[in-house]
């Protein structure tokens, strides 16, 4: 075996002579070359920095020195400098900063130190990014510098702005003077920031007053947008170069290199996403790599309304939660090594060997927490034989988590996963950029994470119809929800998506109550955005079943069958407010901690939830239930019938597991948002994207800080059983507490019309109808006339002020 790999390394050897370019890029595929090269460069990053400072004090003692040529410096031993780091080092500083840049020349050694990091294998900043915002600080820096500080330190023999500075700044003052130069540097500024940090943006149009003309909402969304139309041309270059780069190192890691177990790898350089065929002396055994490299990642700086939108809505300068809110996680390639690959390839084929079963073949997809190995075994060996070896190849492997997939469904082979040994977190951010969730058509389009080939994946609420989420503590449940609610934050607007949340332990969900007035619904009386109380609960469920009626009667009076029919009927202005119609929002009810709930209110709560879960999908409304406790008694047979997507984090229990998923395997994963979602017969393997609370506070507070409307959605009034009124019994004594505004807007208007009440308040048809019935119990408006809206019997303020008067 060994003089076969030497063979082919004598062959090796005689192949042709390379440029010497092409033998340094061949050399950058040496992840060892490239780990020294690293190593030296952020090495030679510290010592300019202490060149640097160390010139501050050192660089007038030594100025006569650096007239002299760099070699003529080096090679004189009797010249010496002040400088702690020596000669090298001096005039090195002198070169970038009096020379250059002055004191922005530190961006240098910024970008030489991370440069140098990358290459020693860790993703610090992207490279291409950094680039181009370093050259443009630089720049402005030094120029900033050259014009402020022009003389300041010119006794110290130090030009802050460096030579750079100093002649753009003295050729911007000669050409539109002091006042013309000032005004320049700052209006960069300005512009720099406000292109590139959200945040800017809206306070600088805090700062000048929203009602400046010049600055209407529209066209500051045009201004928006264009800036972020620059920055995704630069993106999409960055992530050309990023790509590149991508396959550079896709490949460097899979380079020919000898194994302890004689199996040889050369895996020949392939274009993204393709399998890499493995070359191998005869009878080896070969593994194809899968490296899916990171999917494109698309325009990051603004993100933009999609679909249709109701122009008659109130919220028209509504800006969608821009990218740069969410942290990148240092998410990317998972740097999974060779060595560990081959490692566990020659574990797993000598322990299926030990048991006597040959194979034909084997691949390994490397995901973000998991790789998966695929088997093909020879023919007559029986698969179960293989799944039985689950727990040997697990302590073979030293590892936890072992799953093993026999048949992969469709493929014909047996899938073994192992995680890796270290494991990449998939940031919500390089999900909700990535092409995939960008141009997705789906409406209720949920992006939870990237399968085990790295692709991400999104599928459509609208279709699921439900989630059933459950997980051990600590398995990253709650990171989950937060990444559903904030995929849907990324692509709604206010308008067509309402939150109904509800959660008993009070403070995972609490965070999202900044958004009461722009995404969450809830019963006219509730105070707290957020639903915590048990009966408050099931009040809401009640609501959300009258709302659920009250939907399908509209979707009948339009001839629809569902609410995507209805509300293009309705956008197209061929259903008519007066009659009742309105743009209908999707509801989607999440409720965490589940088993609190049925634990307390049995029946009261499941009833409700089940038959929402029945009938509610055709009008929009999807529920999303979580549970820490997967047991028979928690998700009850008529639960599960009705939830037919479940997601399952890691479970203590193959009971648990089987209680969700009807199959094993949740508790062989691995934890911290590793999760197995069932969609019907599929079973999909998926590392949840990880969104920090840090991160979800800040897209709340960019949301919540923008114009909402008056209250939350509110869902129709619930009385209980015996409360209920019937028809024209109107009690004034329990009158609605918008009840005075709405016959202020009513005789304003001089119309009492249902749907005006509706779109000033922003509520619900049946609470609408209900004032309107109050209104003419009290004398406001007169009778029901059919098509017309009612008369209005009270001509002006002061009359109705009166009447009030008598009501109260
Ligand atoms: N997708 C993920 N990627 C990386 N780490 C994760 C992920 N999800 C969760 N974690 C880690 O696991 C920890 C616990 O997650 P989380 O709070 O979501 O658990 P949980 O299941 O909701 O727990 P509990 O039920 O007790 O609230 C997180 O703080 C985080 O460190």
């Amino acid at each position: 075996m060994a003089s076969k790999s030497k063979k082919s390394r004598t062959a090796n050897g005689k192949r042709r002579f390379k440029n010497p370019l092409a033998s340094l890029k061949e050399s950058f595929k040496n992840y060892k070359f490239r780990f020294a090269t690293g190593l030296i460069i952020v090495a030679f990053s510290f010592y300019l920095a202490v060149a640097f400072f160390s010139f501050f004090n050192s660089g007038y003692a030594d100025r006569s020195k650096f007239d002299l040529q760099f070699v003529d410096l080096i090679k004189d031993t009797s010249i010496q400098v002040d400088n702690v780091t020596g000669k090298i080092g001096a005039w090195f500083a002198d070169l970038m900063v009096n020379k250059w840049f002055g004191l922005a020349s530190f961006s240098f050694v910024f970008l030489l130190f991370i440069t140098g990091f990358r290459l020693l294998g860790a993703r610090v900043l992207p490279l291409s990014k950094t680039l181009i915002h370093a050259s443009i600080i630089t720049i402005w820096v030094s120029v900033s510098m050259g014009f402020f500080f022009m003389e300041t330190m010119e006794d110290k023999y130090l030009l802050l702005g460096g030579a750079h500075g100093f002649h753009v700044s003295h050729w911007l003052i000669s050409t539109i003077g002091h006042i013309g130069t000032f005004i320049l540097i700052l209006i960069s500024l300005v512009i720099y920031l406000t292109i590139n940090f959200e945040w800017f943006l809206i306070k600088f149009r805090k700062l000048i007053g929203k009602d400046l003309a010049i600055f209407k909402e529209n066209d500051f969304v045009d201004t928006a947008m264009t800036a972020s139309d620059s920055e995704a041309d630069n993106n999409e270059q960055n992530n050309a170069a990023e790509a590149d780069e991508s396959i550079t190192e896709a490949v460097s890691s899979v380079t020919t290199e000898e194994t302890e177990n004689e199996f040889q790898f050369d895996i020949k350089p392939a274009k993204k996403f393709e399998a890499l065929p493995v070359e191998h002396p005869d009878n080896e055994l070969e593994l194809k790599i899968e490296k899916a490299a990171s999917e494109e990642i698309i325009h990051t700086g603004e993100n933009r309304p999609q679909g249709d939108y109701d122009p008659t809505l109130d919220l028209s300068s509504y800006i969608m939660p821009s990218f740069d809110l969410l942290d990148d996680h240092k998410s990317g390639q998972s740097q999974v090594t060779e060595e560990e690959l081959i490692y566990n390839k020659n574990k797993i084929v000598k322990t299926l060997e030990d048991y006597k079963i040959q194979i034909k073949s084997i691949k390994a997809t490397v995901g973000p927490t998991v790789t998966l190995y695929e088997i093909v075994p020879m023919p007559g060996v029986r698969i179960s034989k293989i799944k039985n070896l689950e727990d040997d190849i697990a302590l073979s492997l030293a590892a936890l988590g072992i799953r093993i997939i026999a048949p992969i469904p469709g493929e014909g082979t047996i899938g073994i996963e192992v995680p890796n040994s270290e494991p990449q977190v998939v940031s919500m951010k390089s999900i909700i950029t990535s092409r995939k969730f960008q141009n997705t058509k789906f409406e209720l389009p949920v992006a939870l994470g990237k399968t085990i080939s790295n692709e991400t994946f999104v599928f459509d609420l609208t279709k699921a119809p439900h989630l059933l989420v459950a997980g051990a503590t600590g398995q990253g449940k709650s990171v989950g929800l937060n990444a559903i609610i904030t995929s849907l934050l990324y692509k709604k607007h206010p308008s067509q998506l309402k939150f109904v949340l509800v959660d008993p332990k009070k403070v995972e969900l609490n965070i999202y109550s900044k958004i009461e007035r722009h995404f969450l619904a809830k019963l006219p009386d509730e105070e707290e955005p957020i639903i915590t109380d048990v009966q408050r609960v099931v009040n809401t469920l009640h609501s959300l079943t009258i709302e659920m009626e009250d939907r399908y009667d509209l979707l009948k009076k339009a001839h629809t069958r569902n609410i995507k029919e209805y509300n293009h009927k309705f956008i197209k202005r061929e259903l008519n407010p007066e009659k009742g119609h309105h743009f209908l929002p999707y509801i989607i009810v999440i409720i965490d901690e589940f088993a609190d709930l049925i634990m307390t209110a049995g029946k009261e709560v499941e009833l409700p939830i089940a038959r929402i879960a029945q009938l509610a999908r055709a009008v929009g409304i999807h529920m999303i239930i979580a549970t820490q406790r997967p047991s028979t008694n928690i998700i009850t047979g008529v639960i599960k019938a009705n939830f037919p997507t479940r997601i399952a984090f890691k479970v203590a229990s193959m009971i648990d597991s089987r209680t969700i998923l009807d199959s094993p395997g949740a508790n062989q994963l691995i934890g911290r948002g590793d999760m197995l979602i069932s969609q019907g017969s599929d079973l999909i393997r998926v590392q949840c994207a990880f969104v920090d609370t840090p991160e979800v506070e800040k897209v709340n507070d960019f949301i919540g800080q923008q114009r909402g409307y008056p209250t939350a959605m509110h869902l129709p009034e619930y009385v209980g059983e015996t409360g209920t009124q019937e028809p024209g019994e109107v009690d004034l004594s329990k009158r609605d507490p918008m009840f005075e505004e709405a016959a202020r807007v009513v005789v304003a208007n001089q119309s009492g019309s249902t749907s005006l009440i509706q779109r000033r308040f922003s509520i619900g048809y049946n609470r609408a109808g209900r004032i309107i019935d109050q209104l003419e119990a009290a004398g406001v408006v007169g009778p029901f006339e059919g098509s017309k809206a009612r008369q209005v019997l009270v001509s002006d303020e002061l009359e109705l002020e009166r009447m009030f008067e008598m009501l109260r």
